[in-house]
């Protein structure tokens, strides 16, 4: 990456609380994603990877510190920073009562396309996830894994540069991972960054070039797979998961 380049994601001395809960914090917390890349973030249940996402988007605000987005400070209710990005969330956060074209709709016109661009990219969108059949039907009457795909949908309406996914295959057929799957993969080439998380360690080891693990609301690896891997003597994400977080069950 060029040095005058913004990271994807640079989050620096950040610090971070719920008001009501002292289960999981972040204080001091550094943490860089390259532009281009895929990236992956892991933990066990509870360990603050959906709030760090809330974070990174701006769906929460930092108590300390900063965190930027393609150099642009997140957690503003700033436009120009929230259309840089996609959000597929691990929540539905479409409209259950409207169709996918009708959901499709409202969050193009959301993030500021053009009527032609939102129907454009609805018809392309629909195509490439198979939801053309049904694109006027409530999506409330859907299947799991069609709504996982509707929510993946309108993450990329607006062409991101930066997508994050919160378990994006969660609970889904082997067909339609392998298409969400497919899919991520090409948007990377095509420029767009990614930041994933699953509990899915083998479908990560596909899709993820550089992760990091978090427990605790604490960093406790990060880097490259295969240097990550390597650098603990293991072969698989999962084993070095087990290693580094333990066998005890987390709530
Ligand atoms: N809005 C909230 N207010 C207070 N506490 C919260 C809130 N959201 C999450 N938490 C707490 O923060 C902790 C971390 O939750 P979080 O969802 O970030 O973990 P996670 O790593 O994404 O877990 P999972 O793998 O189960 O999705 C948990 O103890 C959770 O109960």
């Amino acid at each position: 990456m060029a040095a005058d380049q913004p990271f994807a994601i640079a989050i620096e001395h950040m610090g971070f609380r719920y008001p009501d809960n002292a289960a999981v914090s972040f204080a001091d917390l550094n943490l860089k994603v390259e532009k281009g890349i895929r990236f992956g973030l892991f933990g066990p249940n509870g360990a603050g990877k959906t709030t760090l996402m809330n974070l990174m988007t701006g769906v929460l605000s930092v108590n300390e510190g900063s965190i930027k987005l393609l150099g642009k400070e997140t957690g503003k209710q700033n436009k120009e920073v929230n259309t840089l990005f996609g959000f597929v969330p691990q929540d539905f956060s479409f409209y259950q009562e409207l169709s996918p074209a009708e959901n499709l709709e409202f969050f193009g016109a959301w993030a500021g396309l053009t009527q032609t661009e939102i129907t454009n990219r609805t018809d392309e969108l629909l195509h490439i996830l198979g939801l053309e059949d049904v694109r006027n039907k409530p999506v409330e009457k859907f299947s799991g894994g069609m709504k996982r795909r509707v929510n993946l949908a309108i993450g990329v309406i607006h062409n991101p540069q930066v997508l994050f996914l919160d378990e994006p295959t969660v609970g889904v057929d082997v067909q339609t991972r392998q298409a969400i799957i497919n899919y991520l993969l090409k948007l990377n080439e095509s420029g767009t960054t990614l930041i994933y998380t699953s509990h899915q360690l083998n479908e990560a080891e596909d899709l993820c070039e550089q992760i990091a693990m978090i427990d605790e609301g604490k960093i406790i690896t990060q880097g490259h797979i295969d240097d990550v891997l390597k650098a603990h003597n293991h072969d698989s994400l999962e084993n070095l998961f087990i290693n580094l977080t333990g066998k005890a069950y987390r709530n």
